[in-house]
């Protein structure tokens, strides 16, 4: 299905603890863009509010929704409805969403190429749980994280984004935003 929508939606997907949520922050706060809030059984970390960073469901709730796509992301469902996606296309005309690599397999495959763009985030694997240390996450949660086939999987771009993916380094977070606000500045406007 290439499924024509009015707006273009920006993936961010990637390497575990890159950046994906920082990035788009910068992008709601900087770039007129409006966020697709997506849904998950994840247990709610500290600050997170439902309905702002995720709508966080229980493991009927979750098998509720019409999605676009779902998947198991290190042990728990994570899904995006078109619910959401049309809403946040509606608002300003350019939506962010944050999707593991398979996820983002999916929409391209699914959607118009003029509707879609993904950026791929990386960092080198030495700094990783380096990152989801400083967001908060315990020993414990890293290393089940770390050591899931999803997040062993997203380390490196899949052969499905090959050649569609913009791929952007994330070290010194102000040089970064200024590649992705190049890029967007290109891409949308
Ligand atoms: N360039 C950077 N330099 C230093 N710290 C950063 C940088 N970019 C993001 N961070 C920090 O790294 C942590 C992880 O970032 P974030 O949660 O955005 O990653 P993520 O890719 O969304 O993670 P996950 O894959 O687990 O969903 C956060 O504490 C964030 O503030
Ligand atoms: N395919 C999808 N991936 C999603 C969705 N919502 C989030 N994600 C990705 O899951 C992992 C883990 O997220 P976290 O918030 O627990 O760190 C990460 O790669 C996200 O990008 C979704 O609806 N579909």
């Amino acid at each position: 299905m290439m499924e024509r929508l009015k707006g273009k939606l920006l993936i961010l997907c990637g390497v575990p603890g890159s950046g994906k949520t920082t990035l788009q922050n910068y992008l709601l706060a900087n770039h007129g863009f409006t966020k697709v809030i997506t849904h998950t059984t994840r247990p709610k970390r500290v600050g997170e509010i439902n309905g702002i960073d995720y709508y966080f469901e229980d493991k009927t709730s979750f098998f509720t929704k019409n999605y676009l796509e779902s998947v198991s992301y290190a042990g728990n469902y994570y899904g995006s409805s078109y619910e959401g996606l049309k809403q946040a296309l509606q608002a300003k005309g350019r939506a962010v969403i944050v999707l593991d690599t398979k996820g983002a397999a999916t929409y391209v495959a699914k959607l118009a190429p003029e509707n879609v763009v993904v950026v791929f985030v990386k960092i080198p694997r030495e700094i990783q749980a380096k990152r989801l240390q400083k967001r908060g996450d315990s020993p414990s949660q890293i290393k089940q994280r770390l050591a899931s086939q999803e997040a062993k999987r997203d380390q490196k771009l899949p052969k499905a984004l090959e050649n569609q993916a913009y791929e952007l380094e994330n070290l010194d977070l102000s040089k970064t935003y200024q590649k992705l606000s190049a890029f967007v500045t290109a891409t949308f406007e």
